[in-house]
């Protein structure tokens, strides 16, 4: 027999975007019913962007110990996974353990329901045998899932997807990477730093194929020269897993076949989101899934990833700031995302925002553009080892400002900073011109790009 209970607002997933909404609703004194299949806070802290950073930065530590021959005498590198494996486990995911942040939700007035929610409505969820009515709100927080490809062979082999490779308390010998997009490079960059060998196998013509040529061309060296194989153009035509031998992956315009212990399928994320969901909420089969306001429809709203407004952390925090606002019938701006900053954090990291110079060429503007490489600053060329980058500015010529930028080098995340400024709030260009640099940052390397953009305009 099914049990009906009465909520103000029920958000279906407590993973970045679904506990900061909830959370907050919470806590301005809302009856708010949470519901998660899996671990409160998602995928970001358990299987996402803190413990591959935790790895990351392990990497970058041997790898800047490895440039020290040179330019700062010997040093001996003998790489560990242990303490990063124990890093993630314990203070990253607490072993994959969510009682802090049940806690978190529930003391702050929120009522947790563990389990599967299937969307009936635009108001109402069934978990179980119980069927929650929202009155004031219905928030979709569900995320995306990996996309495993259909490749022949490869379902029902033990292929990795991040999570695997996240979890790995050992490093196996060997790992072939699908995919050359933000998960599979971080991973594999960080992986080889330990001493695998590692493989990217990338079926688009160049990695990282949504960003700006330049970052490809750039990472694709980079990983080069650390030892990586890249094979870019290549889709994969066969997987096969050999028990004790490990995969074996047949791709096109590769010769022979490749060989690993491990495989990580690394090649996009879908929303989770099924058809029947969309035509329970009344959203059409395809296509744009939100307006402005964030809403699939009347009082019923979409955050984070499962938006398909960019699959990014702080792009689930920024809705979710949203749709509290809405939610509590307060006033505040649309949902804005011409200025979506997004950092690959590989070594060099690649920062960009806005649009690419493709894409901005696309959408029909009369774009300029300006590109200064980091060895050509000063900082640049004092840093040396581990130097390489560049900034790339994309411009609206009739407009006068930035629609685009790529800041890729060391620290390329942290130069992006002013650039998703100058982009988001249409600084002009004669006034990123006209101020002062400190010298020497990579950051200089903005005004560099400048005059080059002016050069060729
Ligand atoms: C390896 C990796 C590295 C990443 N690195 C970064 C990074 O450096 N920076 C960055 O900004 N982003 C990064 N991301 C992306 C980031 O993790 C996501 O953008 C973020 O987690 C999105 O939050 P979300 O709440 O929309 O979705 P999720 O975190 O996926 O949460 C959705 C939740 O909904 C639950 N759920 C789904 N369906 C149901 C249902 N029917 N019933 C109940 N519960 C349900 C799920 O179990 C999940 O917990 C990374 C992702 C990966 C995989
Ligand atoms: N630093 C970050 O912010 C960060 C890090 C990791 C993930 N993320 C988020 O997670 C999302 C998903 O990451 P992802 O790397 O899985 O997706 P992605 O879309 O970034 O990259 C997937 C790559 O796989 C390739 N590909 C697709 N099918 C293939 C096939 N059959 N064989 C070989 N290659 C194939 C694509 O061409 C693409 O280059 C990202 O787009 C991003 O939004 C963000």
């Amino acid at each position: 027999m099914s049990v009906t209970e009465q909520a103000e607002v029920v958000v279906v997933g407590l993973g970045v975007a679904g506990e900061a909404v909830g959370g907050a609703l919470a806590r301005a004194g809302l009856d708010v019913v949470g519901i998660e299949e899996n671990l409160v806070g998602g995928e970001c802290p358990y299987w996402g962007c803190i413990p591959s950073k935790m790895m990351i930065r392990a990497g970058n530590l041997l790898a800047e110990a490895r440039r020290a021959p040179g330019m700062a005498g010997d040093a001996t590198v003998t790489p560990d996974w242990a303490p990063v494996a124990r890093r993630i486990r314990e203070e990253a995911t607490a072993d994959w353990d969510d009682t802090a942040a049940v806690d978190r939700f529930t003391d702050a007035g929120g009522r947790f329901v563990r389990g599967r929610a299937e969307i009936l409505g635009p108001d109402r969820v069934r978990v179980g045998d119980t069927e929650y009515v929202a009155s004031r709100g219905l928030v979709v927080a569900t995320g995306t899932e990996p996309v495993v490809p259909p490749i022949d062979g490869l379902a029902g082999t033990p292929f990795w997807t991040n999570r695997g490779a996240i979890e790995a308390e050992e490093l196996p010998a060997s790992l072939i990477v699908l995919g050359g997009g933000a998960i599979g490079l971080e991973i594999a960059q960080a992986y080889a730093r330990f001493g695998v060998e590692v493989t990217v196998v990338e079926a688009a013509e160049r990695l990282l194929p949504m960003d700006e040529p330049e970052s490809s061309e750039l990472v694709t060296d980079v990983l080069a020269r650390e030892g990586l194989t890249v094979h870019a153009g290549s889709p994969v035509t066969r997987v096969a897993y050999e028990d004790g031998g490990g995969f074996v992956v047949t791709a096109d315009g590769v010769s022979g076949e490749l060989r690993a212990e491990r495989l990580l399928v690394a090649t996009g994320r879908r929303p989770r989101l099924t058809p029947e969901t969309r035509a329970a909420l009344g959203a059409a089969p395809r296509g744009e899934l939100v307006d402005d306001r964030l809403r699939i429809a009347d009082r019923v709203w979409a955050i984070g990833d499962v938006a398909g407004k960019g699959a990014f952390t702080h792009v689930a925090t920024y809705h979710a700031d949203i749709v509290t606002r809405e939610v509590l019938g307060q006033e505040g701006p649309a949902a804005d995302h011409h200025a979506l900053p997004r950092v690959t954090f590989t070594d060099p990291e690649v920062g960009a925002v806005g649009l690419t110079e493709s894409a901005a060429r696309e959408a029909g503007l009369t774009v300029a553009t300006g590109i200064q490489r980091a060895s050509s600053t000063t900082r640049g060329w004092i840093h040396k080892a581990g130097g390489d980058g560049f900034v790339k500015l994309v411009a609206d010529a009739e407009a006068g400002h930035l629609v685009g930028a790529t800041a890729a080098g060391p620290y390329g995340g942290e130069v992006l900073g002013m650039l998703a400024l100058a982009v988001h709030a249409r600084v002009p260009l004669t006034t990123l011109e006209s101020m002062i640099y400190a010298y020497p940052t990579f950051h200089r390397g903005i005004l560099e790009a400048l005059k080059d953009l002016r050069s060729a305009g």
